[in-house]
């Protein structure tokens, strides 16, 4: 049996704020250290060490892993980053509050925007200053890839050729593998490894910094998969993640 851990960054300051971040290069807020520092203490009290691990290019992933790995004593493993692993880039939302955004245009066209897996939330202009090809980590990118918008469905299509390519054949060869991305990133892998539906993705809300163990057979088919931690907790965090889009803002 192989086991795979995927981790989602801790709070960052505009989960916090409640802001569509996407691609925006936001740091964790204080709370987010917090859990990235337990989402270590977790793997290491329950036994992990890593052999080798992969994030985004963006600093609350990658801080992140930084900090759940020193817990664990382990930093010195090596570590791949990918603009593939990105938090699904959210077009023209991205810096708006989701609370403001559903008072404007209602909590329905906020939830078609925030987990619809096929409809892309507007686009960014070229010109527009938030466009990834002005950022120099985005340079060895061709122009096709380089998104104004996504949808989940766009994130998977990003994902998956790091995931075939990369990433599932160290896990197929035994090598013991850390994942730390972003909300909908990781929604996008896990909808690929549990084949959920279109449908059965759009209830899928992944809690910050909370570790997701996933025990694979050797054709890396899930057998079964649980987070680490309180489980009242994480159930809290998930309905905390689900509420971000609603006029109530989330408590
Ligand atoms: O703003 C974002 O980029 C994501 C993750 O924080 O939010 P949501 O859960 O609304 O897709």
């Amino acid at each position: 049996m192989k086991k795979l851990i995927l981790l989602r960054h801790g709070e960052s300051t505009w989960n916090k704020e409640n802001r569509f971040t996407g691609w925006t290069d936001v740091d964790l807020s204080p709370k987010g250290l917090e859990e990235a520092k337990n989402s270590g203490r977790l793997l290491r009290e329950s036994g992990f060490a890593f052999d080798v691990a992969y994030t985004s290019v963006l600093k609350r992933a990658i801080r992140t892993l930084w900090i759940a790995l020193d817990e664990m004593d382990q930093m010195w493993i090596p570590i791949h980053l990918s603009w593939r692993l990105n938090e699904r880039h959210y077009g023209a939302l991205q810096g708006l509050n989701k609370t403001e955004t559903a008072l404007k245009y209602g909590e329905e066209q906020v939830q078609v925007w925030r987990r619809s897996y096929s409809i892309r939330p507007p686009a960014l202009k070229p010109e527009d200053d938030r466009y990834p090809g002005f950022d120099p980590r985005y340079r060895g990118l061709a122009s096709e890839d380089i998104p104004l918008t996504e949808c989940l469905q766009d994130t998977v299509a990003r994902f998956l050729p790091y995931w075939n390519e990369t990433i599932a054949p160290q896990v197929q060869s035994g090598q013991r593998v850390l994942i730390t991305a972003h909300g909908n990133s990781l929604r996008a892998l896990v909808k690929y490894l549990d084949n959920l539906s279109d449908q059965d993705v759009l209830e899928l809300n992944i809690p910050t910094g909370v570790p997701l163990v996933y025990e694979l057979d050797d054709n890396l088919k899930p057998l079964r998969n649980y987070y680490l931690g309180d489980r009242a907790q994480i159930e809290q965090a998930m309905q905390v993640v689900a509420n971000q889009g609603k006029i109530l803002p989330p408590s």
